[in-house]
């Protein structure tokens, strides 16, 4: 079977008029700034990226070196393609529009430029989460509420995998794809086209070293999974926990299963773990488009309005049905107290 390279597969939906020019060209260069970080990743102590920064994020979580070199790639390797207007990341405070002497494109691009990166000194699972918006029109200066739109707004969301092998997942709102990278020809080759989530499941994804925080509903729905063949729910239940949403959202577009991080009592005060933009929203888009559901715990997460850059939430996703019925949980409790 000939492959299809990232480009020939951009140029082919260009041509079917599913993305422009431009875009096709940022997810392009997006492609290649996290081929570098496949590379930074893959060096480990070869290439001194191990370890803390010794400093802090915004968020006051204490920052890899491969945080900061992985933000600074994705910068770098977009400052000078034309195609955005501004960059938004995890790592950064505010959001940096690119500088006056460049060109500028009509886009807005958020990253988490590295995730799960408490897995990269015990070299297991970490990628690469971004999302694409369109940059309001008519603005002298973009400034952070530019970026507060609806996930439903985004043009294109994906994440890079470096895992044994180093993976793309894309959707521009036609399917979500895979593409691995072929490290010897330095290109990424469609692997799966349309992926779809199965609508039932029997493997869920959670900290449950978090059992005792969670709130009622979630610890009613998890308490019958446990229960298996002898509960409620009559089947057994598998689990999983890589802690990196990347590498747990993969394994959900690869053979189904649900992921959640509920509200408790520890991530209360800040309204959940996962950060909207970075992390929920383009996770969202990517598995609504495979035919899975993902929920706050009572509404869908692509239509929440952001109120912060840095804005976090509960994240419920995967496998239709178990989204509907954890989302159905939550809402009873809402409605019952
Ligand atoms: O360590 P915990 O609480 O299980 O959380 C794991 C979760 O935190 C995250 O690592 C957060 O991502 P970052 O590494 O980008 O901060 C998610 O990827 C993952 O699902
Ligand atoms: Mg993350
Ligand atoms: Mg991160």
């Amino acid at each position: 079977m000939k492959s299809i390279s990232l480009i020939q597969f951009l140029i082919e939906a260009r041509r079917k008029g599913q993305l422009n020019a431009e875009l096709s060209l940022l997810i392009e260069v997006v492609a290649r700034a996290c081929k570098r970080i496949a590379v930074a990743t893959g060096k480990g102590a070869l290439g001194d990226v191990l370890g803390g920064a010794g400093t802090d994020n915004v968020q006051g979580e204490h920052q890899k070196k491969l945080d900061v070199i992985s933000n600074e790639i994705l910068l770098e390797a977009n400052a000078w393609g034309g195609h955005l207007a501004a960059c938004a990341s995890e790592e950064m405070e505010d959001p940096q529009p690119i500088p006056d002497a460049y060109p500028k494109g009509h886009h807005l691009l958020l990253f988490d430029p590295l995730d799960g990166s408490s897995n990269i000194d015990i070299n297991v699972s970490v990628g690469t989460i971004f999302s694409v918006l369109r940059c309001p029109d008519g603005i002298s200066q973009v400034d952070a509420e530019h970026f507060l739109q609806p996930g439903v707004e985004q043009l294109a969301a994906g994440y890079v995998l470096y895992g044994p092998r180093t993976l793309l997942v894309l959707t521009f709102g036609h399917g979500t794809h895979e593409f691995t990278l072929d490290r010897e020809i330095g290109s990424f080759i469609l692997t799966r086209r349309d992926i779809r989530i199965p609508e039932e499941t029997a493997e869920f994804a959670i900290n449950m070293s978090n059992q005792r925080h969670w709130q009622p509903p979630m610890k009613r729905y998890i308490h019958e999974l446990l229960e298996g063949s002898e509960g409620p729910r009559g089947k057994d239940f598998n689990m999983r926990w890589v802690a990196a949403m990347v590498a747990d959202v993969h394994r959900i577009l690869t053979r189904g299963g649900v992921f959640y991080y509920p509200l408790d009592t520890k991530n209360q005060a800040q309204g959940g773990k996962l950060r909207l933009l970075y992390e929920a929203n383009p996770m969202a888009f990517l598995v609504e488009q495979a035919g899975g559901a993902a929920t706050d715990g009572h509404q869908r997460i692509m239509e929440l309005q952001p109120t912060g850059l840095h804005q976090r939430i509960p994240v419920f996703l995967g496998s239709r049905e178990e989204i509907e019925l954890v989302t159905r949980y939550h809402q009873q409790d809402q409605t019952s107290s």
